[in-house]
């Protein structure tokens, strides 16, 4: 039987583990086997049923034995050597990584047989984890030495300061003024200010001050090519081409703009998916914008809704792909929120859009609460449209000038295919002051500007943008993960707030930014929102009864998310 574990046997059967689940490997060796036979028949059909040298078995009956061997011998190897898809199964379902730091969650059941839920395994260099076998000490955490430390030790504060003292992004959140005394979780709705930024503001008001009008054309910034300085440098954060961005005006007057452009209804197609509770300003836009085209259509007959199942809050991407399926020959624009501003859920923008364009539907998204937040990829992803505020996680400042995106293949339309808002900052450069009349538009999302930008708008968006390009947004994603994964896991830890909160966003790291939303079950909102605040914790809420919290990659801690579960348990433990 030894020729059986031949070395190309050796390496068939390793081969084979390692592509096929455990399930598949067993039919394939009988499928093996069965065939050699029925070969060996074909190619030897008048020795088959002789029998073999002294032996009285027939060559049939040899080969039975020999090939039932290899088949055995074949189950037994694979146990030595591991599938790829059986360890895809068993991997934790929770892993997250930052470029130095790996924190890991796995189930693991003690020796009373009682299962806890997540907890961490390991956390340390990438490079360097290796898995726990002794369930006793289950959470490692290598910083510069290995330290070990008992399990609970995870829910203690020096936890959080260890992962502090372990985070590379550190440094940025210097680079913000952070309000003294308190821990700040509401990126989702104003970011802070960049240090750097009075400096560049007291800059531009001397330039202004001594050089007039000058001062379009000179000094570090020109005021004529102000954007030049912002586009690149969103498009990294968006996961965008330049020719693709656009920074103008504010989030919902490019949401205009951008259905002006987008929206192109015929007798037949003229309706607009939207979700069941977006942010009130895009449905105000979408039924407003479908009154100013004078279209025989009412707003009613023309918005189509898709929202959560009964019973949950979260819409699910089947659901949307569904709807889309079931208005395929009437939708003519797809417009969803990215990330939703009450949830926290983010959508699979690329599945989405390219399920839509299956049926040539234009497909657009408001990422007011994905970009800065998520590493966007919407070149990549094929979206038609998007556009932001910059006021959120880009840091530029209450009401500050917004983004804008146009994929490439839009890039050359003409004003016929693609209609925009004509103005002359959208016109052709070269020609900007010549005085024709007729508007040539730049190419890609440049040619959707009207107005000249405010400076001291671009230059509140600048300073933050430099930082986002010092920290780079998927180290900032990846720090996200880590924070956000460790305020649901210290939530969820507290005995206080079973039965007194409900975690809406989903748990699912791909379907969710920084932004952890928390309804309150049987306490008034507004109530706990105020106490939280009384105790310097800066959260905010939204009716009837949610809380959103969002530590923010450049700004907040470990130790930042650690205190406010802290003074979270505390309000609800009165
Ligand atoms: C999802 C979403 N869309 C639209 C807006 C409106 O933005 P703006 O006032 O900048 O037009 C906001 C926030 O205000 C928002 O959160
Ligand atoms: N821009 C705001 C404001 O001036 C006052 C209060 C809230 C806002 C917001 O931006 C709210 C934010 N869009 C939200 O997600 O709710």
């Amino acid at each position: 039987m030894f020729h059986t574990l031949h070395p190309v046997l050796l390496i068939s059967t390793f081969v084979v583990n390692k592509i096929l689940p455990r399930t598949a490997q067993s039919s394939f060796y009988i499928v093996v086997a069965t065939a050699m036979e029925l070969a060996t028949e074909q190619l030897f059909p008048n020795s088959i049923n002789k029998q073999v040298g002294g032996s009285n078995r027939t060559l049939q009956e040899v080969l039975q034995i020999v090939l039932l061997g290899f088949s055995i011998t074949c189950l037994i190897l694979s146990g030595l050597f591991k599938s790829e898809s059986d360890t895809d199964n068993k991997k934790p379902n929770n892993q997250i990584k930052n470029k130095n730091l790996i924190l890991k969650y796995e189930t693991r059941e003690y020796k009373n047989n009682v299962k806890q839920y997540q907890i961490p395994v390991y956390c340390g260099k990438a490079d360097q984890v290796a898995p726990l076998s002794n369930a006793t000490s289950p959470l490692h955490l290598h910083v510069e030495q290995t330290l070990k430390l008992p399990t609970q030790d995870i829910y203690k504060p020096h936890f959080a300061k260890l992962m502090d003292d372990a985070d590379k992004l550190s440094f940025t959140k210097n680079l913000f003024h952070v309000p003294e005394n308190i821990t700040y979780m509401c990126g989702n709705s104003l970011g802070l200010q960049p240090k750097s930024l009075q400096a560049m503001l007291q800059n531009h008001l001397d330039k202004w001050a001594h050089v007039g009008v000058k001062g379009h054309f000179t000094g570090d910034y020109p005021w004529f090519e102000i954007e030049d300085f912002l586009v690149d440098k969103m498009a990294r954060v968006v996961g965008a081409k330049p020719i693709e961005i656009g920074i103008m005006n504010t989030l919902t007057s490019n949401l205009h703009s951008l259905l002006t452009a987008f929206y192109n209804p015929t007798d037949t197609r003229y309706k607009i998916l939207i979700e069941e509770s977006p942010f009130p300003s895009d449905m105000h836009a979408i039924t407003s914008h479908v009154l100013s085209r004078r279209i025989n259509k009412s707003p009613e007959q023309v918005v189509i809704q898709v929202g959560a199942k009964p019973g949950s809050d979260i819409i699910t991407t089947q659901d949307i792909l569904d709807t889309i399926t079931q208005f395929k020959d009437e939708l003519s624009v797809v417009m969803l929120g990215a990330v939703h501003f009450m949830t926290g859920q983010f959508l699979d923008l690329e599945a989405i859009t390219k399920h839509a364009h299956q049926y040539d539907i234009m497909v657009g998204f408001d990422c007011a609460h994905a970009a800065g937040n998520i590493n966007l990829k919407l070149h990549d992803w094929n979206v038609d449209f998007a556009c932001w505020c910059t006021y959120k996680y880009l840091n530029s400042g209450p009401g500050n000038i917004a983004g804008l995106f146009v994929h490439e293949r839009h890039a050359d339309a003409s004003m016929k295919e693609l209609p925009r808002h004509g103005g002359w900052w959208g016109h052709a450069r070269k020609t900007r002051f010549t005085l024709t009349n007729k508007f040539i538009p730049q190419r890609g999302a440049a040619g959707f500007q009207c107005s000249n930008p405010s400076v001291t708008d671009c230059l509140s968006l600048l300073s933050s943008l430099e930082i986002f390009d010092r920290a780079g947004i998927d180290a900032l994603r990846e720090k996200s993960v880590l924070l956000t994964d460790y305020l649901v896991l210290l939530l969820k830890a507290q005995k206080e707030l079973v039965g007194e909160i409900e975690i809406l966003t989903p748990s699912d790291v791909q379907r969710r930014g920084c932004q952890v939303s928390v309804r309150v079950l049987k306490r008034d909102m507004d109530q706990v929102n105020k106490d939280l605040d009384s105790r310097g914790v800066v959260c905010d809420e939204r009716e009837p009864d949610v809380i959103r919290i969002a530590p923010t990659p450049l700004y907040n801690t470990f130790q930042d998310v650690y205190r406010v579960v802290c003074e979270i348990t505390k309000v609800f433990s009165k």
